[in-house]
């Protein structure tokens, strides 16, 4: 059995940047954001079945999702959100489960899903760490990398209940602070990783 790590926690905390730092310690690494896109590839079956939803003008002439015309349409009630998440979150835990299933005895796996719950009953990791930052924070560095502005940051953080989700994890990283503090925190998440040595939470 692998040990599987669940990082997750607000738009642009640093779950990507504790990410790298577990691959560099000899983890394998998913990310849920990356295998998201990849299931509304043009041509893909959950791509049709969100224009059929939402309107074929979520496409543009080529096929290809315009996620800012999904997002305005999907996020604007709690209705559409929920259809959205119906959707589109079968094929991406599919393809999550598959690649958690083709993970080696002994491996760490460290999974970056941004909006896990543990009632929502899938992927049972032996570790749930949770990396926040304050907005100003993140908003700061996420405006200096252009991604976008504080603004949108935090309209994008309103869209989920971050803080219950913080209460359900086995370890909160506070990442307020510079890269050797995350690098630190790294060191203590990948010792826990190793303690648990897929004996976790997991079911059999
Ligand atoms: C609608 C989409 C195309 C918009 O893409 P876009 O690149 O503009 O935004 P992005 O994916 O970065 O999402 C931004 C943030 O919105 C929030 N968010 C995204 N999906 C959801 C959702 N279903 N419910 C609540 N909040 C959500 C999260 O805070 C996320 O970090 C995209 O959010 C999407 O495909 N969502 C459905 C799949 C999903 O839930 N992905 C999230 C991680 S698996
Ligand atoms: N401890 C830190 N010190 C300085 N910069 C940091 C630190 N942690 C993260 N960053 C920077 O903050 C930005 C956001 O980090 P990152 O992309 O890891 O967040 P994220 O939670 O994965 O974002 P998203 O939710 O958009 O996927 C990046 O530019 C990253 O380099």
């Amino acid at each position: 059995m692998p040990t599987v790590i669940v990082v997750c926690g607000p738009t642009g905390s640093g779950k990507s940047t504790l990410r790298a730092r577990l691959v560099e310690r000899g983890a394998v690494g998913i990310d849920a954001d990356e295998v998201a896109r990849a299931v509304v590839e043009p041509g893909s079956e959950v791509l049709a079945s969100l224009v059929a939803a939402f309107g074929d003008d979520i496409c543009d002439n080529e096929g290809r999702l315009r996620r800012d015309v999904l997002a305005a349409r999907a996020f604007g009630s709690a209705e559409t959100t929920a259809l959205l998440g119906r959707l589109t979150h079968p094929a991406i835990r599919a393809e999550i489960e598959a690649q958690l299933a083709s993970a080696g005895d002994g491996d760490v796996v460290v999974v970056e899903v941004p909006l896990w719950r543990r009632a929502d009953d899938w992927i049972c990791p032996d570790l749930v760490v949770w990396v926040g930052a304050s907005a100003e924070r993140a908003g700061a560095r996420v405006a200096e990398e252009g991604r976008m502005s504080e603004a949108e940051l935090r309209q994008r953080r309103a869209r989920f209940d971050f803080e219950a989700q913080r209460h359900e994890a086995d370890l909160v990283i506070d990442n307020d602070g510079g890269p050797e503090a995350l690098a630190k925190a790294a060191d203590r998440v990948w010792s826990l990783a190793l303690a648990a040595d897929g004996k976790g939470h997991r079911r059999a």
